[in-house]
C-alpha cells in the first residue's frame, strides 16, 4: 500500500511538475503573443497616424493648377534646391507641371524645396551633375553652379567640371530625350566689360586665367556648348543670362553684395563696400535679365543701412581682382521679343529680403538652424574637385 501511496504521490510529483512546466509554457506563449499583437497594433496606428500626417501636410502644399496630360510637362530643373531654382520650381509646381530636382546640396538646400516634399507631382533626387542622369523628361532647366563669387572661387576645378561636364550631361540628355533645355548663364560671360550697357551681341572681356574665370569661361563654354548641340544635333536650347541677383532663400553666407550688407547692417557690423558701380534685380528668368537701373555700391550700401535703420558704418575695401567695374542689361530685346521686364520695385525687393534675412537670424538664435554653405570634402586643407 505504501508502495503503492508512493508511486501515485511520485506520479502526482511528475504530474505536478509537468502541469507547472505546461503553465508555464502557456503563460510565456500568452505573454509573447500579447506582445507580438501589441507589436501589431503599434505598427498599424503608426501606419494610420502616417497616412493622418500626409494627409494632413497634403492639405497644406501650395495651390497646384490641374494641367491635363497634354499640357502637364515633366520638368527637371538642376540646382533646382538653390535660390534661384527654388523659386522656379514654385512656380512650375504651382502651374501644375511635374517637377524633378536635383541638387548636389554645396549650396542648394532641402529646406527651400521642403513644402513639395511628398507631393505626387514633385521629385527631389541628390545627385551631382557632374555623373550622368538618365531620367525621362521634356523639358530641362540646367541651373547647376555655384553663383557666388566666394562659393564659385571656393573650389575652381569644381566649378569647371560643374558647367561643363554637368552642361554636356545636360545636353546629352536632351538630346536623348528630345527634351529643350533653358541654361542659366551669368552677366559675367562679359568680364569686366568694356561696352556699357550690355547687350546680346556684346562678346565680352575676360580674364581666362583670373579668379574668376573657372565661372566666367565654364558659362561660356556652357553657351558655346548649347549652341553646337543646336547647330549639330537640333537640340533646342535658350540661354538667359542673369545679372546680379537677390531676393528670399539667398544663402545668408551667399557673399554677394546684398546678402552680405543687409546681414552685416541687420548685426551692426561695418558695410564692407568694394566697387564704384553695378546693378540688381530680384528673382529673374530669361535672355539678358537684370534690371537697367543703375546704383554704385555706395549707394546701395546707404540704402540698405536706411532700409534696416542700422547704426553701421561704411567700411571701404580695396577692390578685388578682375572685379568688374560696370555692369547694367540692356533688356530692350528681352523685352521686345519675351515681353519680360523687372516688376519688383528696388526697394520692395530689397525690404523683403531684408525680412528673410531677420527672419533666418532668430532662427540661427533660436539654434533651430545654423546656416552655413556645406564646405566640400576637403583633401589635406584643400577642397577635393570630386
Ligand atoms: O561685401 C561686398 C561684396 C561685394 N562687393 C562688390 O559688389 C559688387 C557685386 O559683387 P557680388 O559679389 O554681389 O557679385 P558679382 O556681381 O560680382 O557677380 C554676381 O553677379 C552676376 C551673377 O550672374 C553671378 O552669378 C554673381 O556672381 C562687386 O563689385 C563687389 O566687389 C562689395 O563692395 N562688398
Amino acid at each position: 500500500m505504501k508502495r503503492i501511496i508512493w508511486v501515485i504521490s511520485g506520479l502526482n510529483r511528475r504530474m505536478m511538475k509537468l502541469l507547472f512546466a505546461l503553465a508555464l509554457i502557456a503563460y510565456i506563449a500568452c505573454k509573447y503573443s500579447a506582445v507580438d499583437l501589441s507589436i501589431q497594433e503599434h505598427g498599424e496606428m503608426k501606419i494610420e497616424q502616417r497616412i493622418d500626417e500626409v494627409s494632413l501636410l497634403s492639405q497644406k502644399y501650395p495651390p497646384v493648377k490641374f494641367l491635363s496630360e497634354k499640357d502637364r510637362k515633366r520638368i527637371l530643373i538642376t540646382g533646382g534646391a538653390g535660390f534661384v531654382g527654388s523659386h522656379l520650381t514654385d512656380k512650375l509646381m504651382m502651374d501644375g507641371h511635374e517637377v524633378t530636382v536635383v541638387d548636389n546640396f554645396f549650396t542648394g538646400r532641402k529646406r527651400n524645396v521642403e513644402h513639395w516634399i511628398g507631393h505626387e507631382n514633385f521629385e527631389l533626387i541628390n545627385h551631382d551633375v557632374v555623373e550622368p542622369l538618365y531620367i525621362e523628361v521634356d523639358q530641362i532647366y540646367h541651373l547647376a553652379s555655384p553663383a557666388s563669387p566666394p562659393n564659385y572661387m571656393y573650389n575652381p576645378i569644381k566649378t569647371l567640371k560643374t558647367n561643363t561636364i554637368g552642361t554636356l550631361n545636360m545636353l546629352g540628355l536632351a538630346k536623348r530625350v528630345g527634351a529643350r533645355l533653358l541654361l542659366a548663364s551669368t552677366s559675367e560671360v562679359y568680364g569686366d566689360p568694356e561696352v556699357h550697357p550690355q547687350n546680346e551681341e556684346y562678346w565680352g572681356h575676360v580674364n581666362p586665367i583670373g579668379p574668376r574665370a573657372c565661372y566666367d569661361e565654364g558659362k561660356r563654354v556652357a553657351e558655346t556648348m548649347c549652341y553646337a548641340y543646336m547647330k549639330q544635333e537640333g537640340v533646342e536650347v535658350r540661354v538667359a543670362r542673369i545679372f546680379n541677383t537677390f531676393g528670399s532663400r539667398m544663402h545668408m553666407n551667399d557673399g554677394r553684395v546684398v546678402s552680405n550688407f543687409i546681414l552685416q547692417a541687420l548685426q551692426g557690423e561695418p558695410l564692407t563696400v568694394r566697387v564704384p558701380s553695378r546693378l540688381f534685380i530680384l528673382c529673374p528668368f530669361p535672355h539678358l535679365l537684370g534690371n537697367p537701373e543703375e546704383h554704385t555700391i555706395l549707394e546701395f550700401a546707404r540704402l540698405i543701412k536706411s532700409l534696416v535703420v542700422s547704426r553701421s558704418q561704411i567700411q571701404f575695401l580695396p577692390e578685388a581682382q578682375d572685379d568688374p567695374q560696370r555692369r547694367r542689361p540692356d533688356i530692350r530685346k528681352a523685352k521686345m521679343m519675351l515681353g519680360w521686364e523687372p516688376v519688383v520695385p528696388l526697394e520692395e525687393g530689397l525690404n523683403k529680403t531684408i525680412q528673410y534675412f531677420s527672419r533666418e537670424l532668430e532662427h540661427q538664435a533660436n539654434n533651430q538652424y545654423i546656416p552655413k554653405p556645406k564646405a566640400a570634402r576637403m583633401k589635406k586643407g584643400r577642397p577635393r574637385h570630386n
